[in-house]
C-alpha cells in the first residue's frame, strides 16, 4: 500500500522598499484568490503592524502579524514558528509572506527553504516565487540617473539603496509599481536600470499593484540552486556558519551584528495620543514632511471628526489621508508609525499639532480631509 504524500503548500515571498505597494498587492491576492485558500504572514518593523490591521478587514483568521523587527534577521525563528502554528490551526493551500520594507529577501528565502539553526519549516512548504514590488516614482531617489548602473556605488546618504538593490536582484517576478505617477519614457529608463541589475525576473508594469494573480502565485520560478549560487546568499550562509557557539543571533546579521534597521540608519517611532490633532495643523504637517521621513502610516484622531478613524499613509512624496472607519467601541486614540532617519524632532512636531485650549476647530465639512495622493517632486 502506498501512502499519498501531501502536496506541498507553495509560498510567495513579497519584498520591496517601504511604501512600494506590497500590502496593496497582498490585498489584491486576498480579494481575488481564485480557488485558493490563502494565508498571509505580514511583517512590519514597527511596534504596531498597520499592514496587518489594514489586511485584517479582508481575511482575519488567516493573517499572522509579525511586528517590531524584521523577518530577515531578528524574527527569523518567529517566522518559522508562526507558519508552523498557522498550519496546525488553519487549512490553507497557499501562503503569502509580506516582508517589511527594510527586509533583505535573501535571508528570508533561506529561512523559507532550509529553516534556521533553531527550527525548520515542515516539509509540506515550498518556496515557489519571490516577488519584489518597486516604486517606479521613488526609484531615482535611490539611484543617481547620471551614474551608470550597476557600477554606481551605494550612496551612504541613502542607506536603503543597498536593500533596494538586493530586493531588485533577488526576485523571480518584479512589479514596477506606481506607473501612474511616471511618464512612459521615464518608465523605460527605470526599467532599463532594473534590467541592468536583474536580467532574469519577469517585469510587470503596474498601477496599484494590479497584476493577474497567476503572475505571482504558483509560478514555480524560485530556483534554489540559482539562489544558492548568488553572492549575497553565500555571504548569508557564511555569516551563519562562522558564528561561535552560543552566539545569540538568528543566523543573519547585517555585517556586524546590527539589525537591518541599524545597519541602514533607519529608525522607527510610534506616536500615540489620546488627544486629537487639530485638523489644519496636522494637515500642514503632512504637507511639510521632513525629507528624512521615509514612510509614515497609521490611524489618526482629528478633532473635526470625533467618531472617525483617519487613515494616513505617506510613502516618499505621496501622502494620503482619509476616513477609513469609526472608532466604535474603542476609545479614539492616534497610533502613528514613522520610519526614517533622525526622527528626534518628530514627536515634538506632532505634539504641536494636538488641539490646545482656545483652538477653534473646523467642522468635518470644512476640514482638509480626505486628501488624495499628494505628490510633490
Ligand atoms: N499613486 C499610486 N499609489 C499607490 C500605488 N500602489 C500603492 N499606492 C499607495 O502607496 C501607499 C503605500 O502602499 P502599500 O501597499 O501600503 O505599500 P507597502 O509596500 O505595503 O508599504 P510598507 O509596508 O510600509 O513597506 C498607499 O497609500 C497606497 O495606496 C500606485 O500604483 N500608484
Amino acid at each position: 500500500m502506498t501512502s499519498e504524500q501531501p502536496v506541498p503548500v507553495p509560498i510567495t515571498l513579497v519584498s520591496g522598499p517601504l511604501g512600494a505597494g506590497k500590502t496593496t498587492l497582498v490585498n489584491r491576492l486576498l480579494a481575488d484568490p481564485g480557488d485558493r485558500r490563502i494565508a498571509v504572514v505580514v511583517n512590519d518593523m514597527g511596534e504596531i503592524n498597520v499592514d496587518a490591521e489594514l489586511l485584517a478587514d479582508q481575511s482575519e483568521e488567516g493573517i499572522v502579524d509579525l511586528s517590531n523587527g524584521c523577518i530577515c534577521c531578528r524574527l527569523q525563528d518567529d517566522l518559522v514558528t508562526e507558519i508552523t502554528r498557522l498550519a496546525e490551526v488553519r487549512e490553507f493551500d497557499y501562503l503569502v509572506v509580506e516582508a517589511s520594507g527594510i527586509s533583505e529577501p535573501i535571508p528570508i528565502a533561506r529561512t523559507l527553504t532550509v529553516g534556521t539553526d533553531e527550527a525548520s519549516l515542515p516539509e509540506r512548504f515550498t518556496l515557489d516565487t519571490t516577488v519584489s514590488v518597486v516604486d517606479a516614482y521613488g526609484f531615482w531617489k535611490a539611484f543617481d540617473p547620471e551614474e551608470s548602473l550597476p557600477d554606481a556605488a551605494p550612496d551612504p546618504e541613502r542607506p536603503l539603496t543597498e536593500v533596494l538593490v538586493d530586493q531588485i536582484e533577488f526576485c523571480d517576478v518584479l512589479l514596477l509599481n506606481k506607473c501612474d505617477m511616471v511618464h512612459d519614457d521615464e518608465l523605460d529608463a527605470v526599467e532599463g536600470a532594473i534590467r541592468e541589475l536583474q536580467p532574469r525576473a519577469t517585469v510587470h508594469r503596474t498601477t496599484y499593484s494590479d497584476v493577474d494573480p497567476t503572475a505571482v502565485l504558483e509560478t514555480g520560478r524560485f530556483d534554489f540552486e540559482a539562489a544558492q549560487r548568488r553572492q549575497g546568499w553565500k555571504e548569508t550562509l557564511a555569516g551563519t556558519e562562522n558564528e561561535s557557539p552560543g552566539h545569540d543571533s538568528h543566523g543573519h546579521d547585517h555585517g556586524d551584528g546590527r539589525s537591518a534597521a541599524d545597519a541602514h540608519g533607519v529608525e522607527s517611532l510610534v506616536y500615540r495620543s489620546e488627544d486629537p490633532f487639530h485638523p489644519v495643523r496636522f494637515d500642514a504637517w503632512l504637507d511639510d514632511w521632513d525629507g528624512d521621513v521615509v514612510r509614515a502610516k497609521g490611524f489618526v484622531w482629528v478633532a473635526s471628526r470625533p467618531d472617525t478613524v483617519l487613515g494616513v499613509s505617506q510613502a516618499g512624496p505621496t501622502v494620503q489621508a482619509g476616513p477609513i472607519g469609526e472608532w466604535g467601541e474603542d476609545d479614539p486614540a492616534t497610533r502613528f508609525v514613522v520610519i526614517g532617519r533622525s526622527l528626534d524632532g518628530v514627536t515634538a512636531q506632532l505634539d504641536d499639532c494636538l488641539v490646545r485650549d482656545g483652538d477653534s476647530v473646523p467642522s468635518a465639512d470644512a476640514d482638509p480631509f480626505p486628501r488624495e495622493a499628494n505628490q510633490s517632486p
